[in-house]
């Protein structure tokens, strides 16, 4: 079977990939989650004409020249408004937040006023309207407040709250079960013998996925043994998204695709052009996507960063964006083969504005600390010819 192109292979798995539906949830559940429905305005913000400060309630003309002297006839505070009315020669107490009595047109702060009992002198004239937060002055009655799609954060949840919405309608989150295979894996805190290491894919893949917005079914560490997986793949029916990592390729203890055949997912297709992950396999079972990804840990995470993201993205409903920007070189590279290659690099931002992409010397896809301290993935393309320093090249940024 002939390697597929990256770009071949994401298309084939968002083919046909509808947003997951929506699901009221309480505001307090709704951090990181994608808005489904735009929220419109129901009332005024604020509802009623406001003091935007401590002072007093008064006719603007009355206190055209100063000092003017008032007569106080009652208070206005938040929450408690004033019933009556002010007329010429009269104010209100008034206080921040409190809505504006009926006749008064400004507010005069109270520094700018001396009270003596029932009598306020005014010291400095007040334009009318000053000091006042006119009704729907934040936003009115049918204003679209947050469009769908958006990812909310702190400040959309308050605006949310304050358009008195207690739930939003968002998209359900995609469950994604992971799988990791392997008898040489214990997980992490176990006793692994001489001949074991310890598993990171699905940490890793876990984090990942809930960092997109995802719940995480994980189904741990199943034996190099067919039975065994393909018992962990029926526990894993139910989910959106089935993640296996390991045993992708061809050795004689490879067992993911067979059990995956056996467990009803119709293999689309398996071996990508690209450098890591080549054995990436990719296939469906009714509504659940099926991705097996390379064991090698960096293979595992650059294959889900590929096509398990974009299909996360899709399933909320958020756009696909082209994440490649461009960079220099920091260092020559060799002419590429047949494979694209996503190459482990330092980026440094430099002062003219430009990113120089530096990569590190070894590449194996077994070396995680490389690529956790890698800042980017320099894209060689297939075929590309040897570059020097200075060239410009596509990244992508590592941002997990
Ligand atoms: N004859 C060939 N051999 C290999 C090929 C090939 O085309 N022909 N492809 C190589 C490539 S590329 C990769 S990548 C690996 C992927 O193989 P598998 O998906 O079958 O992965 P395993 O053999 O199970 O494991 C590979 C490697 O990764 C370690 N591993 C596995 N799971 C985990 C985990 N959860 N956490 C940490 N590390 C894990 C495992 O111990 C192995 O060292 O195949 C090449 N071989
Ligand atoms: O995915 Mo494999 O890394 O190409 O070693």
């Amino acid at each position: 079977m002939a390697l597929i192109p990256v770009e071949e292979a994401r298309a084939r798995i968002l083919k046909g990939v509808n947003p997951l539906p929506a699901e009221d949830v309480t505001l307090e559940q709704t951090l990181g989650r994608v808005l489904a429905k735009p929220l419109k305005a129901v009332r005024n913000q604020p509802p009623f004409n406001a003091s935007a400060m401590d002072g007093y309630a008064v006719i603007a003309a009355d206190v055209a020249n100063t000092p003017a002297t008032l007569k106080l006839i009652g208070l206005s505070a938040a929450g408690h408004a004033f019933k009556g009315a002010v007329k010429p020669g009269q104010c209100v107490r008034i206080f921040t937040g409190a809505p504006v009595p009926k006749g008064a047109d400004a507010v005069v702060i109270q520094e700018n006023t001396e009270a003596s009992g029932k009598a306020v002198t005014v010291l400095q004239p007040v334009k009318p309207e000053q000091n006042i937060r006119f009704a729907g002055l934040d936003f009115r009655k049918g204003d679209a407040l947050l469009p769908a799609g958006l990812t909310l954060g702190a400040r959309d949840i308050g605006l949310a709250a304050a358009a008195n919405a207690p739930t939003l309608a968002v998209r359900r989150r995609p469950v994604v079960a992971l799988i990791a295979t392997g008898d040489e894996l214990v997980l992490p805190g176990g006793k692994p013998r001489a001949d074991q290491i310890v598993s990171s894919n699905s940490h890793a893949l876990a984090a990942m996925a809930q960092h997109l917005g995802a719940r995480v079914m994980n189904l741990g560490i199943v034996p190099d043994n067919l039975k065994a997986t393909e018992r962990a793949i029926a526990r894993a029916a139910t989910t959106d998204i089935l993640v296996t990592t390991g045993g992708a390729s061809v050795g004689d203890h490879d067992y993911v695709q067979e059990a995956l055949k056996n467990s009803g997912v119709a293999i689309d297709f398996w071996k990508i052009a690209m450098r890591p992950g080549k054995p990436f396999m990719y296939g469906r079972r009714r509504g659940q996507h099926v991705l097996g990804l390379p064991g090698n840990p960096v293979s595992s995470l650059v294959c889900a960063r590929l096509f398990l993201k974009p299909l996360i993205d899709a399933l909320l409903g958020l756009p696909a964006g082209d994440d490649l920007v461009e960079a220099r070189l920091g260092a020559s590279m060799k002419e590429n083969d047949s494979r694209q290659d996503y190459v482990r690099a330092r980026l440094v931002e430099t002062s003219d504005g430009y990113r120089t992409a530096t990569p590190f010397a070894v590449q194996d896809s077994s070396m995680q600390r490389t690529f956790r301290e890698a800042e980017a993935l320099i894209v060689r393309p297939p075929r590309a010819p040897v570059a020097s320093a200075g060239d410009v090249v596509k990244i992508l940024r590592l941002d997990f």
